[in-house]
């Protein structure tokens, strides 16, 4: 960006990349507008009189998420306390997106660490914490919710090395608790690659009712607020998950509904409706897994890839292989463009697969769940059912396309 005093009197013959940033920009729309005038152009899509200078805003009434979620509480008041949940969501998520895209800069800002010649632990440290305190901030903003970040002391048998900050919320006048995985993939933000943040409300166990009535002083109130979400997915109320990728989309679904996708529009930073009721493709023609893990596969999982592969599967068309490595990536083109994804169990590294159950593939099988889709395990059945014993327990997973996934579950019976 050139300031107005320093400008070049004329850009006429000057070499592009130095000619203003809005003459450039300029010359990048009108190139857009093939055969057509720009007046033409503006009609169809902007609104707006050709005598104006031409504004990139789309102009067409949009629905945000705010006057989305407000609109559901007029039909139901109860609703609203998960609109303020996820409304302090989605507070939090715009933040976090600006925080990743400037992911890059991180040096600029003059940080200091001695991890940094390994830029992926680096990465995922600064932007988890951040992440994290960015939601808690947000969530206890409302003066709803009071939050605890269980490490490894709730969860002895975890590893010692990079966990995920995983946040748990409770709002304090309602009956919810949130789960939160603040930045899933944050080892990809500084390669620019997309990462996410991933959530699913419950609602709180009735204790007495569950014949597992506990007081605060026979129990730490933090452990038993971790206790309070160790629930299946089936009992999830609300779940979601927000994309920073090319776009930043947010995509969630209540308890009765449909799956809405919002994405943020970064001029007016407000979510605005653009999937209206996302449903998941019968079948697709994609398999995304992580294949360095071929080796240690079972035999059905591996046998059902090499069907795929040779196009001997059910469609008798070959399938492609994607795999982005950062899930909701992964899950959200799934969810788009049909096809499936897994990460399953291997016997030489990952002998429950590599994801978390509670909060990462808990919250996106319900998400797949309610647009179609399937999710299961590959041990027991649906993974909506498979209850989590403790908070970082990981579980194979394998969801997408109802018809891919049913598929993949005959090689299992076999
Ligand atoms: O490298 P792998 O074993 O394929 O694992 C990739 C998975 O790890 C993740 O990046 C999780 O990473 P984080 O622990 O940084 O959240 C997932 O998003 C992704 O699907």
């Amino acid at each position: 960006w050139i300031p107005s005093t320093n400008k070049p009197a004329s850009t006429a013959g000057q070499d592009p990349t130095t000619a203003s940033f809005s003459s450039r920009f300029d010359e990048l729309v009108s190139l857009d507008t093939g055969t057509e005038t720009p007046a033409a152009v503006d009609e169809r899509y902007y609104s707006v009189p050709p005598t104006q200078p031409q504004l990139l805003v789309n102009t067409k009434p949009r629905i945000t998420l705010t006057r989305f979620l407000s609109n559901i509480v007029k039909e139901d008041p109860e609703a609203r306390d998960m609109e303020s949940l996820l409304l302090s969501i989605q507070m939090a998520c715009k933040t976090i997106s600006n925080l990743v895209n400037r992911a890059g800069l991180a040096n600029d800002l003059g940080e200091q660490n001695s991890d940094y010649s390994d830029g992926r632990f680096y990465s995922m440290k600064r932007l988890d914490l951040l992440s994290t305190i960015v939601l808690k901030n947000a969530l206890q903003f409302t003066g709803k919710c009071e939050c605890v970040a269980p490490g490894p002391k709730v969860d002895t048998e975890s590893p010692a090395e990079h966990q995920p900050g995983v946040l748990i919320a409770s709002a304090l006048d309602s009956n919810y608790v949130t789960v939160l995985d603040p930045l899933d993939g944050s080892g990809n933000a500084d390669a620019s690659i997309c990462t996410a943040t991933v959530f699913g409300v419950f609602e709180q166990p009735n204790d007495e009712e569950d014949g597992e009535a506990t007081t605060a002083t026979s129990v730490d109130d933090n452990e038993k607020l971790v206790q309070s979400v160790l629930q299946p997915a089936k009992n999830m109320k609300a779940a979601g998950y927000c994309l920073y990728s090319s776009a930043t989309v947010l995509v969630f679904t209540l308890d009765q509904g449909g799956v809405y996708g919002f994405t943020l529009d970064p001029q007016l930073q407000e979510f605005v409706l653009t999937h209206r009721d996302l449903s998941i493709p019968k079948r697709g023609n994609v398999y995304s897994c992580n294949e360095a893990n071929s080796e240690g596969w079972a035999d059905d999982w591996k046998s059902y890839v090499k069907s795929l592969k040779l196009g001997q599967g059910e469609t008798k068309k070959p399938y492609a292989l994607r795999y982005v490595g950062s899930m909701v990536g992964d899950i959200h083109r799934t969810l788009l463009y049909g096809g499936i994804f897994a990460y399953p169990s291997d016997s030489l590294r990952h002998p429950d697969g590599n994801l978390q159950l509670l909060y990462k593939t808990a919250p996106m099988a319900y998400v797949v769940h309610r647009a179609g889709g399937k999710a299961i395990d590959g041990r027991t059945g649906s993974l909506l059912e498979v209850t989590p014993e403790r908070v970082h327990q990981k579980s194979p997973c394998f969801m997408g396309s109802p018809e891919d996934v049913e598929e993949f579950e005959k090689y299992l019976q076999q």
